[in-house]
């Protein structure tokens, strides 16, 4: 299917742009997308046939939705028979709705999913055959690799910033802008990532000042404004305020391997128990001393 996407909506799209100006998704005006899947669940939903070639990738494209291969598409690939390809696609299937409900099965750190919420999940879909049973889910799991490089969930939330349990409240004063709790978070739950241009530490030195570009060993996240990736959003990890005596998120690097290729990304964990409500707070680093004491007559950094 992304192959589909990429030989005729976006060759499509973007034909007519002289420059793709950072857009990588986007939609048949070549707007960029901001939700990347609800867009692929759409164009699932409208391709006439799921694309079929030969091998594991025979059913390049295949989702927990789409229809079974035509007895005309298996002889155009090759198969004579049109029963054992259909069982082959039978099987196929069965393990990618595995994958997907374990997927939204799963808790926020990737943690084995209870019955009861593969249950929930099974339920939500509800399919009506083809079916996995809610023992082989949870049988299905397997604990994440450390760095989680290809944590399917961690991506997603990146890539369409869809982090939950989150939201933006004004303090005023000074402070401004802060992020809370909506619902309660346990040590060691990822809450979200700082988004933004990822450029080199130099280039961050080099561009005007701003509060919210995030350094980090040699490169730099610039929050200054809204992402290319998503112009409507504002994203929670710029509005992340600080504190020195009792921060409970911790910012930790990870070199995720997303669609588009690798990348180092930056995932804020909790690091205790999180309260509803709660306002989510991270170490910048940096105390009154800091700098030769530039932010002297900032209290508030070693709070
Ligand atoms: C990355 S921004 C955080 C979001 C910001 N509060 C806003 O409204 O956009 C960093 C800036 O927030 C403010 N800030 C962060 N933590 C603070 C705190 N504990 N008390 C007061 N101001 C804070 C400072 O002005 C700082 O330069």
């Amino acid at each position: 299917m992304l192959e589909c996407y990429f030989c005729h909506v976006r060759a499509e799209a973007t034909k007519r742009l002289t420059s793709e100006q950072g857009r990588f998704f986007v939609d048949c005006g070549a707007n960029p997308l901001t939700n990347l899947y609800a867009d692929l669940q759409r164009l699932r939903k409208n391709l006439p046939t799921p694309p079929v070639s030969l091998g594991r990738q025979v059913f390049g494209g295949l989702s927990c939705l789409s229809a079974p291969p035509s007895k005309r598409l298996c002889v155009g690939a090759g198969f004579t028979a049109h029963r054992p390809l259909y069982r082959k696609w039978r099987n196929v299937q069965l393990l990618e709705r595995t994958s997907y409900i374990l997927s939204q099965a799963m808790g926020r750190q990737a943690t084995q999913p209870t019955e009861e919420a593969v249950r929930r999940a099974l339920t939500k879909e509800g399919w009506v055959n083809n079916t996995p049973s809610v023992q082989d889910v949870v049988r299905g799991w397997v604990a994440p690799r450390d760095p989680p490089t290809c944590s399917r969930s961690l991506i997603r939330s990146i890539s369409e910033q869809s982090w939950r349990g989150l939201a933006v409240r004004d303090f005023g004063g000074e402070k401004g802008k802060g992020v809370v709790a909506t619902c309660p978070m346990d040590k060691g739950d990822v809450v979200c990532d700082y988004h933004g241009t990822l450029i080199s530490q130099a280039e961050g030195r080099r561009r005007e000042d701003s509060i919210y570009r995030f350094y980090f060993q040699e490169l730099c996240i610039d929050a200054s404004s809204r992402c290319d990736c998503h112009p409507e959003v504002d994203t929670y990890g710029r509005f992340l305020n600080h504190s020195r005596k009792r921060p409970n998120l911790k910012p930790k690097r990870f070199d995720l391997t997303f669609p588009d290729g690798p990348r180092p990304v930056l995932v804020f964990f909790a690091m205790q128990n999180i309260k509803v409500g709660e306002e989510l707070l991270w170490d910048y680093g940096m105390t009154r001393t800091s700098f030769g004491g530039e932010g002297k007559d900032l209290a508030w950094l070693d709070m």
